[in-house]
């Protein structure tokens, strides 16, 4: 069995005939749902299952009221990502009063069968038990304190362990994954070579940051980003790592994942997780939610009860990391772009996400099915245009409209995150499919290359748009980054008091004076 679930080996647990086995990895398996290579000479890119994983581990921090937070501390806030043929088809959070998984149930019923569940913490028996239930595919957890946590806790009445219900939980839910249909594993897979190296230098030339630097030449981005980035991936290591090497251990041990305690597998399964976690740090980092900067809607045109409508920064910012996030899987051999598109219910509900539920997401790729070397990749620097990708590409937003989940409802708010301005060819798409809000960066505004052109986004009606921009209201991104390193303000706190204080603080829409 030690041998079968090797760290290193390629295990595809179908082929293995071990869809209950207690867990597998899977290493180096790229799984597209576009062009199913790799491709080799180009950036690296983000494999599908480390996306989804990624996607859990973010969707654990979307924004929350404080109230949320006050919720039984035994039981962990989790993420969770839904995947119907390697589409996601839903981001979920638990809430104060449901737990991800029971979320899952009552947003997607019998629609679950079939489908990967991808859970920032491996759910509680309660939860694990429904999906099954329900025909899901797989259910792939991250290997750190579970959802039921069975970390030593002070808040636990139990002083020297977890509580009983907490063991108890663990083994149910062992005894759930392996009984069931279903395959229940830790799904990882290392990182492309040179992958964090790739998202770090991209980060920083990322449009945000370079809208910040054109605007404030004096801005430090070196010296920022890094200092952003040390903070980020503190907390994330806080949240995500059970920093004690051993109590790691004694937790996968609790979770039936003896075999991942062993070395090479302990070590490989750990520095695994720490770049996922050192990469989500960095792509957040590159939408920096200080320094005075937001989306903000600049149309003059608009009265203040329309500008109000916008997003609080906290989470137009979640939003967009997971759009940048989704452009690590880019087909474009230069220039990867992510989209997500959300809606606004009519009411609040059961989800962490408040009344927010996704309605598509996705990147640009070329056309579903093809082959790699099927269609031109050159840019504009090349000469002869029939040899130009432009043709060929499917930008992030048309694949975000075409494979979306959910249909788009006239009377409610539908928003779209994108990671760099909509060209010509998408922002009549945009405003016909019902859109009505874009949350995007303007460095391209106005732009006209050979073959893409990036003019109609600027005079675009009806559809508000929120630009990265300096908050008017704020000071100068050098005096705020200065104090707050200095005061070790802003930079000290938790991720999650950062981004209610920003919220609260801080209403999206303020006009550009
Ligand atoms: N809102 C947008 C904007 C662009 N794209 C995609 C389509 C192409 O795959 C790529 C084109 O990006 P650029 O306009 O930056 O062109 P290049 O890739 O040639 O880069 P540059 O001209 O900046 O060197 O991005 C997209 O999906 N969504």
């Amino acid at each position: 069995m030690a041998a079968n679930n090797s760290f290193q080996m390629k295990i595809d647990p179908e082929e293995n005939g071990g869809r209950n086995h207690s867990f597998s990895v899977v290493t180096n398996r790229e799984v597209s749902t576009q062009t199913d290579h790799s491709m080799q000479g180009h950036s690296p890119r983000l494999s599908k299952v480390n996306l989804f994983t990624l996607l859990s581990l973010w969707m654990e921090l979307f924004p929350m009221k404080r109230v949320d937070q006050e919720n039984d501390k035994q039981v962990k806030r989790t993420g969770l990502v839904i995947v119907h043929n390697m589409k996601i088809t839903g981001l979920h959070c638990s809430s104060s009063e449901l737990h991800a998984g029971q979320i899952a149930v009552i947003k997607h019923g019998s629609w679950l069968k079939g489908c990967d569940l991808y859970f920032s913490r491996k759910p509680c028996s309660s939860c694990l038990k429904m999906v099954v239930n329900a025909g899901v595919n797989k259910i792939s957890y991250w290997p750190a304190d579970p959802e039921m946590s069975l970390l030593q806790n002070e808040t636990v009445s139990s002083s020297s362990s977890s509580s009983p219900d907490a063991k108890l939980d663990a083994n149910a839910a062992e005894r759930l994954k392996s009984n069931s249909r279903p395959h229940v594993c830790v799904l990882l897979q290392p990182l492309a070579f040179n992958m964090n190296q790739f998202v770090e230098e991209t980060s920083m030339k990322c449009d945000f940051l370079q809208k910040i630097v054109c605007l404030d030449p004096s801005f430090q981005l070196e010296e920022f980003f890094i200092e952003y980035r040390k903070q980020r991936l503190k907390d994330y290591e806080k949240i995500f790592l059970i920093s004690n090497e051993e109590a790691h251990k004694g937790i996968l041990m609790k979770m039936g994942l003896e075999n991942f305690c062993e070395n090479p597998y302990f070590t490989s399964l750990r520095q695994n997780m720490k770049d996922l976690i050192l990469l989500l740090a960095t792509v957040d980092s590159s939408v920096p939610g200080c320094a005075g900067y937001g989306f903000h809607c600049r149309d003059t045109q608009l009265g203040d009860e329309d500008r109000d409508q916008g997003l609080p920064q906290g989470i137009a910012r979640h939003c967009m990391v997971q759009a940048k996030l989704l452009a690590y899987r880019t087909e474009d051999p230069k220039t990867g772009v992510g989209a997500v598109i959300w809606a606004e219910g009519k009411s609040s509900n059961c989800d962490g996400t408040g009344a927010m539920y996704l309605i598509g997401c996705g990147y640009n790729a070329y056309p579903v099915g093809s082959e790699y070397a099927d269609f031109p990749q050159m840019d504009d620097r090349q000469k002869d245009r029939e040899i130009r990708k432009f043709r060929y590409i499917i930008h992030a937003e048309q694949n975000a409209i075409t494979f979306r989940c959910k249909e788009i409802q006239e009377d409610e708010k539908t928003m779209i995150f994108v990671t760099k301005c909509p060209c010509d060819e998408c922002v009549p798409l945009i405003k016909g499919a019902g859109i009505k809000q874009i949350y995007t960066g303007d460095l391209d505004s106005k732009k006209v290359k050979a073959d893409i052109s990036y003019q109609k986004f600027g005079s675009l009606q009806c559809v508000h748009k929120f630009t990265w921009q300096r908050n008017p209201e704020a000071s100068s991104v050098t005096e705020q980054h200065t104090s707050t390193v200095k005061a070790n303000g802003f930079f000290g706190k938790h991720h999650r008091d950062f981004e209610e204080e920003l919220q609260t603080s801080k209403r999206s829409c303020v006009q550009e004076k």
